[in-house]
């Protein structure tokens, strides 16, 4: 970038934060939170998912004109080019808002996330990693260190972690998580939290990320070429319907679906239409946990899709499809 770029020009460099956390922990719950409570401050909010469908950025409330999605596969490894073409975008636009969040898929390693902003000239000398915060799910994070490196990476990499749905577990349960979550991360503020709420200011702005402790947790942080091996077995199945489905149908499906094969599936989500509803219908699962509700009403040029996607291993696609199809109207 040279000199006469508004990157060089300006002194201050925009505060990152990184969101990130296993799928389902969290973080979408977390981000609403920031854009919705009261702080005087405007975000620009980079989201990335898992699955061909957005729906996430469909989930993010009252922030459609910052929003830039990036879902052609996991911020760490594809489209790490995407996040430095939007960066490159939000910091030609800077004095529009005060900083940036960029949410990872559950599935993203955070390192090679953060390295953007070490090892791309343009990106550091406009943006400065704020800090990493993970957010943690205690009913399920044990299982995920156990299983899923990228559990263990977002752990290890976390300035602040909060260790949420902490009314799903006993307060025993939370002390062992706690000990497991310091085992890998000692330096790490750790917050116990329930839907995360936490005082803004112990995740916004807190200058937090310190290059020297990740170079001894990771000593090649700042070499290009950072290769980051998914779960092979991770399996992303989505499929949208043009038009409303039967809540007769699609609610013993869905409810049915999860509970028998809730143990392979670890993240679902979808909006789906419902005849005769000028709401869209929400829903959202980890596990055998399923939420659901009509929130939002469809805009008037607003396409009325049924979408869903399901994020799990050993997962039958052909099955998954055959049985949302069935619940066309
Ligand atoms: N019981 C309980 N549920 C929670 C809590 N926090 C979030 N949830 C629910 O957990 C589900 C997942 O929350 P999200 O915020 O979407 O999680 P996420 O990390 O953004 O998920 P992905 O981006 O899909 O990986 C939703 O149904 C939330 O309502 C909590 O503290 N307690």
């Amino acid at each position: 970038m040279s000199d006469a770029s508004p990157l060089a020009a300006s002194s201050e460099k925009i505060p990152v934060t990184v969101l990130t956390g296993y799928l389902g922990a969290g973080k979408t719950t977390l981000l609403n939170r920031i854009l919705t409570e009261q702080h005087g401050k405007r975000y620009a909010v980079i989201v990335n998912e898992f699955g061909e469908i957005g729906i996430d950025n469909d989930l993010v409330v009252g922030a459609d004109e910052e929003v830039f999605e990036m879902n052609n596969g996991c911020v760490c490894c594809t489209v790490r080019g995407d996040l430095i073409r939007i960066m490159d975008g939000l910091v030609k636009r800077r004095g529009k808002f005060d900083a940036i969040i960029v949410e990872t898929t559950g599935l993203a390693d955070p390192a090679p996330v953060a390295q953007t902003f070490f090892v791309d000239q343009d990106v550091g000398e406009a943006a400065r990693l704020d800090a990493v915060v993970t957010v943690a799910d205690a009913k399920w994070l044990t299982d995920r260190l156990a299983d899923a490196p990228e559990a263990k990476n977002q752990i290890a990499f976390a300035d602040v972690i909060l260790l949420n749905k902490s009314d799903l577990v006993s307060g025993e349960d939370l002390d062992r998580v706690e000990s497991q979550i310091r085992a890998i991360n000692p330096w790490a503020k750790v917050h116990r939290t329930e839907r995360c709420a936490i005082p803004l200011d112990q995740v916004l702005d807190r200058n937090a990320f310190d290059l020297s402790r990740i170079l001894d947790v990771e000593p090649d942080f700042l070499e290009e070429g950072h290769h980051h091996h998914h779960d092979e077995q991770m399996q992303s199945v989505s499929a949208k319907i043009d038009g409303p489905v039967d809540p007769e149908k699609f609610m013993p499906w869905i409810s049915n679906l999860t509970q028998v094969q809730g143990p392979d599936i670890l993240r679902c989500k979808g909006i789906v239409v419902f005849p005769d509803e000028p709401k869209r219908f929400v829903f959202q699962g980890v596990h055998m946990i399923l939420d659901g509700d009509v929130q939002g009403e469809w805009g008037a040029d607003e396409p009325r899709v049924s979408r869903v996607v399901f994020i799990g291993r050993n997962l039958d696609p052909e099955a998954i499809r055959e049985g949302f199809f069935a619940c066309k109207v």
